[in-house]
């Protein structure tokens, strides 16, 4: 069996209905789920980008604001993107119910803010129709955390609802007692709700638990720190039951190795730059130029002391990969000389996740 390396696995499986894209702070998971998005788009019906970083990029990455709601990426008709803070929204919701037990369940149990939030937005995501939702998620520890979430909640619920009938009697006179007609309905409207999320939450873990759903893209660079996080974020993901076979290695510095791609990776530059030039000898000139140029980048590139010994650390990083994930994609993916910002520059990096390039250099 081989693990070709590119995403292309994402694509072939046409069931899978939630990618999560995760990885220490900077390593490039807003490019890459950005990326996975755009690819989507272009041979799924519906598409769903959704940040729940409070720390929001997909604005920067596509230079276009995105709201609370869905709304849709500039030039396409089925691509949507939003970005949500988990922790703000759902604040949001209970202080909307008003319910002064909810105060008091909030301070009983720590987190449980955020799993009403995480289920409102599972329960967006799961009534709106769309055919992939792609996630960038926060860095490492808050995304483990509020994976985590939908088990170690179940079993909160489950211990209230079974308190429930114990409490019954004495309940009903504490009530009768202390509280107006109203707020007795919104009591049982609380316990409710909570058998509501408690559906919804086995619904999210039954989801995210089916490999053929779900799986989740780590990113990572090829340092000491990012390895070491990725190690535990697939460790976590395993126990969590979380399937997850794609590693994307971002960042390379490899010249000798990724000459063809920064060499096509100019080139498709150039074409952007040549967009709105319209006569062709002056495209033939400029061309000429920018190739010159280009050469004359690559050989500095390749005989640069740093790039050289940044080379050579990276490298016994990717081995150290190549030899622990045997059994997983593993996308290498070089440093370019610019940010990855708009759309075609997302499309050309699309094309290295999957494996376009590859086909290329063959040709
Ligand atoms: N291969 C690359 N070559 C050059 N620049 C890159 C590459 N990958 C990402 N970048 C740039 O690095 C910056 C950080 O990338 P990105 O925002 O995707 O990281 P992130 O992991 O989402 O960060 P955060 O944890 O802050 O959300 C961006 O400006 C992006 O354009
Ligand atoms: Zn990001």
């Amino acid at each position: 069996m081989t693990f070709a390396p590119n995403l292309q696995n994402l694509i072939d499986n046409e069931e899978l209905s939630w990618v999560l894209v995760g990885g220490k702070g900077g390593v490039g998971k807003t490019t890459v789920s950005s990326s996975i998005a755009v690819r989507f788009a272009e041979v799924r019906e519906k598409v769903l980008l959704i940040s729940t970083d409070p720390a929001h990029n997909l604005s920067d990455s596509f230079n276009q604001k995105f709201g609370k709601e869905p709304s849709l990426v500039k030039g396409y008709e089925n691509l949507y993107a939003m970005e949500v803070d988990p922790l703000n929204s759902t604040r949001e919701i209970v202080n909307e119910t008003n319910n002064p037990l909810f105060e008091t369940l909030g301070s009983a149990l720590p987190g449980i803010d955020e799993i009403i939030s995480f289920t409102e937005i599972m329960r967006l995501l799961t009534k709106l129709d769309y055919d992939v939702v792609v996630f960038d998620t926060a860095p490492t520890g808050h995304t483990l955390r509020l994976l985590s979430f939908p088990t170690t909640m179940n079993k909160t619920i489950e211990k209230l609802l079974s308190l429930k009938n114990l409490i019954q009697g004495a309940w009903n006179t504490v009530q009768k007692l202390f509280l107006s007609n109203e707020e007795t309905d919104n009591d049982e409207d609380m316990l409710g709700k909570l058998n509501t999320i408690k559906k919804v939450i086995d619904g999210v873990i039954e989801q995210f638990q089916d490999q053929k759903k779900t799986t989740f893209v780590n990113v990572c660079i090829p340092e000491f720190l990012s390895l070491y996080e990725t190690e535990r974020l697939i460790y976590e993901l395993f126990t969590l039951g979380i399937d997850s076979h794609n590693i994307v290695v971002n960042q390379l510095v490899i010249p000798e190795k990724l000459e063809t791609i920064n060499k096509i990776i100019i080139k498709e530059e150039m074409r952007q730059l040549l967009k709105n030039v319209k006569d062709e000898e002056e495209k033939q000139l400029i061309i000429k130029k920018l190739e010159k140029k280009s050469d004359k980048q690559l050989e500095v590139i390749k005989n640069c002391p740093l790039c050289f010994s940044r080379s050579k650390l990276q490298q016994n990083y990717v081995d150290e990969i190549d030899m622990l994930y045997e059994e997983f994609h593993i996308v290498k993916v070089p440093l370019h000389p610019f940010e990855i910002r708009g759309i075609d520059r997302l499309k050309n990096f699309a094309k290295i996740l999957f494996g376009e390039f590859e086909n290329e250099k063959e040709k």
